[in-house]
């Protein structure tokens, strides 16, 4: 079955599709978009040996002159370096305004191909193919591309759609369960700004933390209703002035976690499931959020499998951090927190002691 969500954009929406197997019909769904010939595939050497092939065979099938460059794995890889060695294969291969770059991976390798598409030439085509959970439910849609800054997350980036999204759920199966796991972050993040439905869908689920164990009518549910909630936040506020900020919910902290631990020892999801229990905490504070649902949520992101307590950090250091933060306005960082299960709002009320405490109560 093929699903098709679209993201409406004033002058570049696009497909996102949906569908069991359908990375061997990428060639075919390209063709459609009148692309020109070139090709430059970009992934990581793990994915390309389980996936690479299907992907340039189907791309050569459609007719298309495909390369690749692969980019070792990790988020430690997310950098100007890595840019620079994809620029020199567009180079060699001659690559051409009408060109497309294919990013097959995970979120790391989505946001630099589209990067590297948005500056190559001053913009060229790009077409994510998401291979983990969370940039199927996520970092696929929406345009933000970019990578990190050793002092701070995605600080060099743009904002460059892909002309289409292809999801195929099966290739999951190969997917390691802690980066299953980290998507899970991102899934129950829509759940609380958004999708109370979904926030109840998710806490009935007998089980969250395994792929194995998930029932493939769920999974269905997991991945269509995040692509829905993103496309239409991303539909009505493409470059982040107001609404789509909500997809932030867990990342000022989140962000802060992950530049101070070196991009290494903490993944992004897993940040993002220790950011979404201290903002709770703050909103709870804050009297704008009941304790009680703070308690779900955090209860639905252990049963993802996923860690509630922040590692020991300097809280001076997160502070600083959390300035760098891109929501940051007339010097003021400003949190997403939540209301209800479904709803949340943006307040620059958060004090650096209110950070303190908090950070104290969810630490390990
Ligand atoms: N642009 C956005 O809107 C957006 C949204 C959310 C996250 N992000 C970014 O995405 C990144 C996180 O993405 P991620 O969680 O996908 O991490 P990732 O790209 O590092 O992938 C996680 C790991 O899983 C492996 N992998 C991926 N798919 C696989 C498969 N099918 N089979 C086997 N192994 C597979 C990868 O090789 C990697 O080791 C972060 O840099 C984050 O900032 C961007
Ligand atoms: O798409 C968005 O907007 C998001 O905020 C989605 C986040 O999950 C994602 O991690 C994003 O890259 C964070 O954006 P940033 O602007 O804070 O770097
Ligand atoms: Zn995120």
């Amino acid at each position: 079955m093929l699903t098709r969500i679209p993201v409406t954009l004033p002058d570049r929406s696009y497909d996102i599709l949906i569908e069991s197997g359908g990375l061997a019909e990428l060639g075919t769904r390209m063709g459609s978009l009148k692309l020109g010939k070139k090709v430059l595939l970009v992934s990581n050497p793990d994915i390309f040996d389980y996936y690479g092939k299907i992907a340039l065979y189907s791309l050569e099938k459609a007719g298309f002159d495909v390369s690749y460059h692969l980019i070792p794995a990790g988020e430690n890889y997310k950098t100007l370096e890595s840019i620079e060695r994809i620029y020199d294969t567009a180079l060699d291969r001659r690559l051409e305004r009408s060109s497309t770059m294919v990013a097959l991976g995970g979120g790391v390798i989505g946001d630099m191909t589209g990067f590297a598409a948005a500056t190559w030439l001053r913009g060229i085509h790009f077409v994510q193919v998401p291979t983990s959970l969370l940039a199927m439910v996520d970092a696929s849609i929406g345009g933000k591309t970019g990578v990190n800054h050793p002092r701070g997350k995605n600080l060099i980036g743009a904002f460059y759609q892909p002309r289409l999204v292809l999801i195929d759920p099966a290739v999951l199966k190969t997917l390691p369960e802690r980066e299953f796991r980290a998507g899970m972050a991102e899934v129950i993040k829509y759940g609380v700004i958004r999708d109370a439905d979904l926030f109840d869908r998710l806490e009935a689920a007998p089980k969250l933390d395994r792929f194995t164990d998930l029932d493939r009518e769920l999974l269905q549910t997991i991945i269509t209703r995040s692509c829905q909630a993103k496309a239409d936040v991303v539909s009505e506020d493409e470059k982040e002035s107001g609404l789509r900020a909500i997809l932030n919910y867990g990342h000022t902290i989140a962000h802060a976690i992950e530049s101070l631990t070196g991009y290494s020892a903490i993944n992004h999801g897993e940040a993002v499931g220790m950011g979404m229990v201290a903002a709770g905490a703050i909103a709870v504070r804050l009297g704008l959020w009941t304790e009680e649902e703070a308690r779900r949520q955090n209860a639905l992101i252990r049963k993802a499998g996923l860690e509630t307590r922040i590692p020991p950090l300097d809280v001076g250091e997160v502070l600083d951090t959390l300035t760098t933060d891109k929501k940051v306005k007339a010097g003021k960082v400003r949190f997403i927190l939540p209301t209800s299960i479904g709803t949340v709002e943006i307040t620059d009320r958060v004090t650096p002691d209110l950070v303190r405490e908090v950070l104290a109560e969810t630490g390990k």
